[in-house]
């Protein structure tokens, strides 16, 4: 793969990906300002990478809670919706990294919840929820590991088709799919057992905000996991540069370098909600082997896995 990229592109990334593997753990690497997008004129610029602009803001008490929704972002989805099922189409890339990530999330929440994860329905009992579910590639597996499962997404083109889906088969038939935000559930009260956010807080607004909704969601002791890519250069050069503008692999545009987040920033943002990481993972793709394995290695798509927790009052 890397000897079709122009040179100097090669050598940019070759020096990148020699940078150590962080070790597994909560303590990541600083983002780096990249001067990659010189080498690619229809790439967008990095910005400096400070802190997400967004990230880190925490509304005051009482204040009133910003919507988690990009209309921009939305309208991206709803305009790929009829092509999520397709394993060759643009999304391509999440369904052959599926089994890899299907199988962390197994391990992570029969491990959380005291499960056999050699059961044919581990999950059997539990409420799931597939926030940002698109058209349920998710959240139909999760359904056949026995989870009753919601999926929510707030592009109504996806869950449409994730409807009909899901219809076909009598062990995702009972997948819940609703157009709604993570914000608007919450208002409902609602709760489950475990929440799951796969590469979504990179296309929302109010990072943090959407952090203490997933939280909401969870109940006391419940488990949190969520999947994003890093603001990192190598995630630059191979998520941005070379997935979308070189080898179009994901339609152009699907990311934005100022709306990626740190595995740091992360940590903060899930914390400042009562949800406690206990591991974070990397997930990685090998051009050789034409599939996804985890590892230790954060700096371009990652997981963070946490527990929610609730401070009782002292008697
Ligand atoms: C890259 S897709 C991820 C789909 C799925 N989670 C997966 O990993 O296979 C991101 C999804 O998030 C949805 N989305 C973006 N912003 C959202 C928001 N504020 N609330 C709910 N869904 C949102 C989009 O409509 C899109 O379907
Ligand atoms: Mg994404």
């Amino acid at each position: 793969m890397l000897r079709r990229l122009p040179p100097c592109l090669r050598r940019a990334l070759l020096a990148s990906s020699s940078t150590p593997a962080p070790r597994r753990g909560v303590r990541i690497q600083e983002p780096v300002r990249s001067p990659l997008w010189r080498l690619c004129s229809s790439a967008p610029p990095p910005p400096p990478p400070s802190t997400r602009k967004d990230a880190l803001h925490t509304p005051g008490r009482g204040s009133a809670a910003s919507s988690s929704l990009n209309p921009a972002e939305v309208a991206h989805f709803n305009s790929f919706a009829e092509t999520w099922w397709d394993t060759e189409g643009p999304f391509k890339p999440l369904h052959v990294m599926n089994p890899t990530r299907l199988s962390f999330i197994r391990s992570i929440l029969c491990k959380h919840f005291r499960r056999d994860p050699n059961s044919s329905k581990p999950l059997e009992g539990l409420k799931v929820i597939d926030v940002g579910c698109a058209a349920g590639i998710l959240s139909e597996p999760l359904a056949r590991m026995g989870a009753t499962v919601t999926g929510i997404d707030a592009a109504d083109e996806c869950i449409k088709i994730a409807r009909v889906h899901a219809a076909s088969d009598p062990l995702t038939a009972s997948i819940e799919y609703f157009c709604t935000t993570a914000e608007d559930l919450v208002k409902e009260n609602k709760q489950f057992d475990a929440v799951i956010c796969l590469e979504v807080i990179e296309h929302v607004d109010n990072p943090s905000e959407f952090c203490e909704s997933l939280s909401a969601l969870t109940v006391p002791n419940g488990a949190t996991v969520i999947s994003t890519i890093n603001r990192s250069i190598r995630a630059f050069a191979t998520m941005i540069v070379a997935l979308e503008y070189i080898f179009h692999w994901i339609p152009k545009g699907t990311h934005h370098w100022s709306k990626l987040v740190t595995p740091d920033e992360l940590v903060l943002m899930l914390e400042k909600a009562s949800v406690y990481v206990q591991e974070m993972a990397g997930i990685g793709y090998n051009p050789w082997r034409g599939n996804f394995s985890m590892s230790d290695d954060t700096s371009v798509n990652y997981f963070a896995y946490g527990i929610k927790k609730v401070e009782t009052p002292q008697a």
